[in-house]
């Protein structure tokens, strides 16, 4: 059944409890009212999802999409150091899709948002001819505690958390129609990617650190970063972390993934040196994975790959990019 009533649908995903319910006026106005907290800055951002670009009916079920929505601006935050608080969602749904596929959507997101004791406090409905879902999450971090792209300095460890090139090998996996019961932590990468909330907050304790997440590909993300810090990076090819699954499942494409693949919502960043050591404990002692992958030098926002065998190539923003698809 199609949802036939725009104001039925509302009541039907609003939440019938609120997480932060004293400093919140949610759902039912005309906008929602946040309370804000002493000796913390907000952080906002929205990640839209088009039908046919991000997600097809083949790729993704509707309790996926909610859960990667959300999950794509919760990376934002944790990219910043933050934690996520809230979301509003606004939402274009074609005639085609059913009340029941609708109420998955919301399914998705609310399990996710649960996790992180997120309220949705809001959004917009509208009917349309392809499905656009559009997520804001509004985040708090402590006062002047900025993991920005631009805190990359001379002498820096580059390091990535994860592994990266999974998510884009599930997309293969789902687009191809090959062996997704064998490659089900492909798949799931895919779907349903893991926000590094953690890490965010165990970076965000540190003096100094830039950060980025991997959403168009690890090329992209380094360039954005060392555009943002005016110096070059250099990575080393065979310090990228690729999964044992990736390399099982495509070995010859796995490097090209981690590079330019993108939507593996792991954090890329750097640190001073001096603090790589305590950093690296503090990821083992929390069972995260991080991994050093380069070093920060003196130049004008490039980024370069190095192989053992001494060779250098330049890395191209090759990730991906809406309207540079070749
Ligand atoms: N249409 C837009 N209008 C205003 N700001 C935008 C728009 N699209 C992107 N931005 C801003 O540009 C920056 C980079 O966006 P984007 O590449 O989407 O970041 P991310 O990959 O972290 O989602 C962000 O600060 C974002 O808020
Ligand atoms: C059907 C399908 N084709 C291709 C992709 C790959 N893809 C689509 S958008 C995207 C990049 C991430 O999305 P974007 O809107 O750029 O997110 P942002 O950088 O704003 O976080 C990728 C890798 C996909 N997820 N699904
Ligand atoms: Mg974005
Ligand atoms: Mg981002
Ligand atoms: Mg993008």
């Amino acid at each position: 059944m199609s949802i036939s009533d725009e104001f039925a649908f509302i009541k039907d995903i609003q939440p019938d409890r609120l997480f932060h319910a004293e400093k919140v006026v949610g759902i039912g106005d005309d906008a929602a009212i946040i309370g804000v907290e002493e000796g913390f800055e907000k952080i906002v951002c929205v990640d839209t999802m088009v039908e046919g670009v991000h997600f097809t009916r083949e790729t993704m079920k509707p309790f996926d999409i909610g859960y990667k929505a959300l999950a794509a601006n919760i990376s934002d935050v944790a990219a910043m150091g933050g934690y996520p608080l809230y979301y509003l969602v606004s939402i274009t749904i074609p005639k085609s899709w059913t009340q029941e596929e609708l109420k998955s959507i919301y399914d998705g997101m609310k399990s996710l948002g649960e996790q992180y004791e997120m309220d949705l406090i809001g959004g917009d409905t509208t009917s349309g001819k392809t499905m656009v879902l559009s997520v804001f999450v509004i985040g708090k971090v402590e006062n002047s505690k900025r993991l920005l792209r631009s805190n990359a300095r001379v002498g820096d460890v580059m390091f990535v958390s994860g592994t990266v090139g999974d998510a884009a090998g599930g997309l293969d996996i789902l687009l191809h129609n090959k062996n997704a019961d064998k490659f089900e932590t492909l798949v799931e990468s895919h779907q349903r990617p893991k926000p590094q909330v953690t890490l965010g907050r165990i970076l965000s304790k540190f003096e100094r650190v830039s950060l980025n997440d991997v959403s168009d590909g690890l090329a992209s993300e380094l360039l954005e970063i060392a555009e943002a810090s005016q110096v070059d990076i250099f990575i080393n090819k065979e310090t990228i972390p690729i999964s044992e699954d990736l390399q099982r499942y495509d070995a010859d494409n796995a490097l090209k993934w981690a590079l330019t693949g993108g939507e593996d919502f792991e954090l890329v960043g750097s640190i001073p040196e001096t603090d790589w050591a305590k950093l690296e404990k503090e990821c083992l002692i929390a069972g995260m994975k991080i991994t050093k992958i380069g070093t920060v030098a003196s130049g004008e926002g490039k980024a370069f790959i190095k192989s053992y065998n001494g060779a250098v190539q330049e890395l191209k923003k090759e990730g991906y990019n809406h309207f540079n698809r070749g």
